[in-house]
């Protein structure tokens, strides 16, 4: 059976994704199968054959080399806002059981299994569940991914504590550089280090758009 993370961060549009990208290429590089997962994806482009595309998706596929969707990806909604808005307006109950046993079949054929949620860890699901809900029933390690700007300590220091309290083992944390450049980078990093309780697995820089 794999190893398999789930990649919170301390918002959405922080670079969860990015960072993912990153660990897959390096995983791969070592020789790993890896797989992804996108359970729940809001925010679609639809194609002129009416195919729903979603841009995480997209890009986790192209990182790990699986062609399976489906499987995957077993929630897409079409609006970009919270998953639990989503499902309600499509008149969709998103399953914890289902995104179970869709992660299950991928850690079959992986050495790695790396499960991005939408948004942070209090992303509503429903009105009754979370995206801490989620990690908690595929009962996987979590790695943090920081977006580094001004604000991000406190958001970082807030996730990390409420994923102590679920009892989840926090695997590492990335540090992505969102903004072009933070004042006092270096120090913010450090007062990271200092506070949270587990390695820096990944630094990645603020890549300039071509
Ligand atoms: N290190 C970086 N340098 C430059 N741009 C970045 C970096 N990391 C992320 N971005 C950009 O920021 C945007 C958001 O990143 P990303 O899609 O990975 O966020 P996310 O946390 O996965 O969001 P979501 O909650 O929607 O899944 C993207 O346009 C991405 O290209
Ligand atoms: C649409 C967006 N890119 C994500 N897929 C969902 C973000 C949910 C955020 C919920 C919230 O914390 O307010
Ligand atoms: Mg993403």
């Amino acid at each position: 059976m794999a190893q398999g993370y789930f990649i919170t961060g301390t918002d959405t549009e922080i670079g969860k994704t990015h960072a993912a990208v990153r660990l897959i290429e390096q995983w791969r590089s070592e020789g790993k199968r890896v797989m992804a997962m996108k359970p729940i994806a809001a925010g679609c482009e639809v194609l002129p054959d009416g195919r729903w595309v979603n841009d995480d998706v997209e890009r986790l596929v192209a990182a790990s080399g699986q062609t399976d969707r489906e499987l995957m990806n077993p929630y897409r909604f079409l609006p970009p806002v919270s998953p639990h808005i989503a499902a309600r307006e499509a008149g969709v109950a998103i399953s914890l059981d289902t995104i179970k046993a869709h992660y299950l079949a991928l850690a079959e054929q992986a050495d790695l299994v790396l499960v991005e949620g939408a948004g942070g860890w209090f992303a509503p699901l429903s009105d009754t569940l979370f995206m801490r809900d989620l990690a908690w029933a595929l009962d996987l390690p979590i790695i943090l991914v920081v977006g580094m700007r001004l604000g991000c300590i406190n958001h970082a220091l807030l996730t990390a504590q409420a994923i102590e309290a679920s009892g989840l083992p926090l695997a590492g944390w990335v540090a992505n550089r969102i903004v072009p450049d933070q004042p006092a980078y270096e120090d913010n990093l450090a007062t990271l280090k200092a506070h949270i309780h587990a390695p820096l697995l990944l630094e990645i820089p603020f890549e300039q758009k071509s």
